[in-house]
């Protein structure tokens, strides 16, 4: 953990940060001092997301202290450049100068490449990808433009990024575009003095999940996921211990590492067997199961 008041007087615009992952980010967060901005389309997350931050900071304030506005939501399809200003005019009018911006918004479902219609592939890609963009574009516009630094993007990624992602075409091919556009933005924004780093869950599950992925690791419980002795590090992560390492990453700790991917996932990714399981064909792993 960082010390305390280590964000204090930063503005964090966390996008996806009503549910999940980005959730537990805004909370680490603003326990250490930020004001927290979630930007995502739908005003009942931005509900819970204010409420669970505002909760974590009244915890941890001493008794008696006012409570502080430390979070806001601002509605905007990441997808649509003119939704995303907005909703930067929106936080900044209310909490100050964005300097911190993390790009954790997405969308992913389980399909096969071959059944996956181009609209479905498009809107994966476009929240994703295009949506990670027209954030880091924007706050690069908004920061250049004050002359203000320092500033720190962080893109959540996942580890089909570098694996592929069987079952998840649209979403593996994505995460290896926010990958690339990672290192590219960091040598680019350098000298604007704007770092670009991401960060990589390994599996973190939390309720906000879409049904559709609940259910892989639900379907069966011989076959759960999230089953302790799946994973090397005998567990799976805490949506709060993805926090730590955001903060890290955005802070001044991590002043000079830019470019960076960090891979949270007690060494899920790196696991091999010497004589692996039998091959079972992805669309058998997706067909519902009769109980
Ligand atoms: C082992 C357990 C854990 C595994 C974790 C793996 C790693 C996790 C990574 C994550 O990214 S988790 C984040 C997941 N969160 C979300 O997906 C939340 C947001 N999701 C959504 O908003 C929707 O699911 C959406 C469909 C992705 C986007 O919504 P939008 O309103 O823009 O799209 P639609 O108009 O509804 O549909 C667009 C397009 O997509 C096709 N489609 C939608 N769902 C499916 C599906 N389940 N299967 C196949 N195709 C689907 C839909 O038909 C449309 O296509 P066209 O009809 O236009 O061709
Ligand atoms: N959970 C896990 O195990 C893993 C997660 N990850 C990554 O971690 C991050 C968080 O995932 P997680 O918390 O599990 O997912 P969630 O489904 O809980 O969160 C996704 C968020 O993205 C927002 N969002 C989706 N589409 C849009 C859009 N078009 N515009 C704006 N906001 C949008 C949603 O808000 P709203 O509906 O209000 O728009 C929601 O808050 C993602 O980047 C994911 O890929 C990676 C590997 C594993």
């Amino acid at each position: 953990m960082l010390p305390a008041g280590s964000y204090d007087g930063t503005t964090v615009l966390i996008t996806g940060g009503g549910t999940g992952l980005g959730r537990a980010m805004a909370v680490e967060f603003a326990r250490l001092g930020a004001r927290v901005g979630i930007v995502s389309r739908d005003p009942a997350h931005h509900a819970a997301g204010v409420t669970a931050v505002e909760q974590a900071v009244d915890e941890a304030a001493p008794a008696g202290r006012p409570k502080r506005a430390v979070a806001v939501g601002a509605v905007a399809d990441v997808r649509d450049p003119e939704q995303v200003a907005a909703a930067f005019d929106a936080v900044e009018s209310a909490l100050g100068p964005v300097s911190v911006l993390v790009n954790n918004a997405a969308a992913n479902f389980p399909v096969l490449a071959a059944e996956l219609s181009p609209g479905g592939w498009r809107a994966v890609v476009d929240v994703v990808l295009t949506g990670s963009f027209l954030c880091s574009r924007e706050l690069h516009r908004r920061h250049v433009a004050r002359g203000a630094r320092p500033g720190a993007i962080l893109n959540i990624s996942a580890a089909q990024a570098f694996t592929g992602g069987p079952g998840m075409v649209h979403s593996a091919s994505a995460k290896a575009g926010v990958d690339a556009m990672t290192k590219t933005l960091a040598v680019e924004w350098a000298p604007d003095g704007i770092r670009v780093n991401g960060l990589v869950p390994g599996l973190f599950p939390h309720q906000d999940l879409p049904a559709s992925l609940r259910a892989l690791r639900e379907r069966d419980p011989d076959q759960d996921a999230t089953d302790a002795r799946r994973q090397p590090a005998g567990r799976v992560g805490q949506p709060h211990e993805l926090g730590w390492a955001a903060t890290y990453l955005c802070s001044p700790f991590a002043g000079f590492l830019t470019g960076h991917t960090l891979v949270l996932d007690g060494g899920n990714h790196l696991r091999r067997d010497f004589v692996m399981p039998p091959v079972v064909p992805v669309a058998e792993q997706l067909r519902p199961r009769s109980l």
